[in-house]
C-alpha cells in the first residue's frame, strides 16, 4: 500500500505536543508547536538548519524541559516525566544514543539491548552466555530486520548502513510504540539510503515513527505526513506533495517561490 493510500484511515494518535515552546536565554528555538503523531504512520520533521528541529526531539524525548505546553505520550500527560520513564512507558529515540558495541556480533548486541526491557542495567560482568534465554527473540528480531546473514558478524565489520539498521534493531529491543529517529539517513550512499527506508517503512507497520530527515526524496517516499519548521514554528504541514506546493515551505527552502 502507498503512504497516500493509507492516510485515507485516521489511525490513533499515540504522541501529542500541544503550544510546546523553549526558549534559550530569551531565544525562542521552538515556539507554539503542536503535533499528533499516529499508530503506524511515518511522520517527519523538517526544516532548514537551525529550525528547532532538534531541540523539539530532546522536548519530546524530556531530554529537555519545554517553556510552554504539554506533551502526551498514550494519553497519558509525560511533560514533566523523567527521560527514562519516557523510554519505559514506550517512546525511544535512536542514533543520537547509539547502543551498539562495536566490538559484539549482531547477535551480541540484540541480545543484550534484549535484557533492558527487563529493567536491568546491562550487565557487564555476566559472561555472554547468560544471555542465551533471549536467543529465540533476538534471531526473531535479526530476521525481520534482514540482518541474518550478518548474525555471527562484529558491529564494527558492519556496512554504515547495516549498522545503522542494528541500532534500529536494539532499539526495537525496548518494544517502543513511538520511535524517533534523528536523521536516518545521514551519511549513506544511495544503496544504503534505499534499504533503510524499507526498513523503516516496515518497522512502521506496528508503531509510530517521527522522524528528523533532511533528504526530501525519502520523506516523499515514505512519509506520511510532515511538519515543516522555520525559526521554531510550525510553516506547513500534511502529506509530501501538498507540503512541497505551500510557497511558505518553499521560500524557507529555496528562498524564493521558483
Ligand atoms: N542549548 C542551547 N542553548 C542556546 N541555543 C540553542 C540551544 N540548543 C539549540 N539552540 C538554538 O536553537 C535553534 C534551533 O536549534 P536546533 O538544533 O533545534 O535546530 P535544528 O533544526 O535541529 O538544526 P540542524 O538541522 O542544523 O540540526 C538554533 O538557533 C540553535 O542555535
Amino acid at each position: 500500500m502507498t503512504a497516500s493510500a493509507q492516510t485515507q484511515s485516521q489511525p490513533r494518535v499515540v504522541l501529542t505536543a500541544r503550544g510546546l515552546g523553549k526558549t534559550f536565554g530569551g531565544f525562542a528555538a521552538v515556539s507554539n508547536v503542536n503535533l499528533d503523531v499516529h499508530h503506524a504512520r511515518i511522520h517527519a520533521l523538517i526544516g532548514p538548519n537551525g529550525a528547532g528541529k532538534t531541540t523539539v526531539f530532546n522536548l519530546l524525548t524530556k531530554f529537555l524541559q519545554p517553556t510552554t505546553g504539554k506533551i502526551t505520550l498514550l494519553g497519558t500527560d509525560i511533560t514533566h516525566t523523567k527521560p527514562d520513564k519516557v523510554a519505559r512507558m514506550g517512546m525511544v529515540r535512536s542514533f543520537q544514543i547509539s547502543a551498539v558495541f562495536p566490538h559484539l556480533t549482531v547477535l551480541e548486541n540484540v541480545k543484550v539491548a534484549l535484557q533492558r526491557p527487563a529493567g536491568l542495567a546491562v550487565q557487564f560482568w555476566l559472561p555472554l552466555s547468560s544471555l542465551d534465554r533471549l536467543n529465540g527473540r533476538a534471531e526473531t528480531l535479526i530476521d525481520d530486520l534482514g540482518l541474518t546473514e550478518y548474525r555471527d558478524t562484529r558491529a564494527a565489520d558492519l556496512s554504515y548502513g547495516r549498522k545503522r539498521v542494528l541500532e534500529i534493531a536494539t532499539t526495537l529491543a525496548l518494544d517502543p510504540e513511538v520511535l524517533l529517529l534523528d536523521e536516518p539517513m545521514a551519511g549513506m550512499g544511495q544503496e544504503d539510503v534505499r534499504m533503510v527506508a524499507d526498513i523503516i517503512r516496515e518497522v512502521a507497520r506496528h508503531r509510530a515513527v517521527l522522524m528528523v530527515e533532511h533528504n526530501l526524496s525519502v520523506v516523499a517516499d515514505i512519509c506520511h505526513h510532515v511538519t515543516v519548521l522555520q525559526r521554531g514554528e510550525i510553516i506547513g504541514e500534511g502529506d509530501y506533495a501538498s507540503v512541497s506546493q505551500d510557497h511558505r515551505v518553499r521560500t524557507a527552502y529555496m528562498g524564493t517561490e521558483d
